[in-house]
């Protein structure tokens, strides 16, 4: 891997809320065409290091690079017109606006003429047909995997080169969580790198390249997530190698 490829490097970052600092030395790497999933317990400070990489929440300390530049105070949306998108955890869209109005309010910020907005729909309404077919009804219509779809649908149109998912599984029952799993996936062949936040650890590392452990606002392991074993991810979770069940790390 080249460092051409490199998207975001995170390196000891500090972050928090106010006086509270919560995030004490976090370091990640994403890359173009990859995906990088941080995992970590409740609490572990995942949330705000997505807020402190999208601009939302202020660096006390480390360093934020993005496309081989330090973002240092650089304001939200300055990242979002570089090409930074971010879904926010519990899949905020318009629930009275009907599916292509949610999209074509994603598309805004690249101040696309019309025409060019609605070719970047119809993209989207290829990768996600049930979009398509819904498309005139209110968001609220659709079941939670369906918003699941629209709010990556609706980060997608910011045409980003970076997408920051925050929890895209979270109540979603198990098979359509395998869907957006797979859509998340297939976004790799476009170029887009990923970090994601999950909470659903045997899923997120079927689709994941690189893996960065979370605990207590730190990062206790990182690296492939090919390399990767049940046991090292239980010491990075609990501080212990002893017999966890994979399924009770998300809890
Ligand atoms: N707005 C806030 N003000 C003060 N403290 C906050 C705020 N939001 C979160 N925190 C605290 O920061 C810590 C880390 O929270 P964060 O949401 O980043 O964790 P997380 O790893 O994303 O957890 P989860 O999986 O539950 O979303 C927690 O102790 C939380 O209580």
């Amino acid at each position: 891997m080249t460092e051409e490829n490199i998207l975001l490097e995170v390196e000891h970052l500090q972050t928090g809320y106010g006086d509270l600092k919560v995030v004490r030395d976090v370091s990640l790497t994403v890359r173009s065409g990859q995906i990088t999933v941080l995992l970590g317990r409740n609490g572990a400070g995942k949330t705000t290091t997505l807020r402190a990489i999208t601009g939302l929440n202020r660096t006390y300390g480390g360093e934020v690079r993005y496309l081989g530049k330090k973002l240092g105070e650089t304001v939200a949306h300055r990242r979002v017109a570089q090409g930074m998108s971010y879904v926010q955890e519990g899949k905020r869209v318009f629930h009275e606006l009907t599916i292509e109005q949610n999209l074509l309010l994603g598309g805004f910020s690249t101040k696309s003429k019309k025409r060019a907005l609605l070719e970047a729909v119809q993209e989207i309404y290829e990768f996600f047909p049930i979009l398509g077919d819904k498309r005139s009804l209110p968001a609220s219509s659709m079941s939670g995997g369906q918003q699941q779809m629209l709010a990556i649908g609706q980060a997608l149109m910011a045409k980003p080169k970076l997408l920051i998912l925050d929890e895209p599984s979270q109540g979603l029952a198990p098979a359509i969580m395998k869907e957006v799993m797979e859509r998340v996936h297939s976004l790799k062949a476009t170029g887009l790198g990923i970090l994601l936040v999950e909470q659903a650890v045997q899923e997120s590392l079927e689709i994941s390249d690189e893996v960065s452990v979370l605990d207590m606002g730190r990062t206790s392991l990182a690296g492939p997530a090919s390399s990767m074993t049940l046991e090292q991810l239980q010491e990075a979770y609990f501080g212990t190698s002893e017999s966890v069940p994979a399924k009770q790390m998300a809890e």
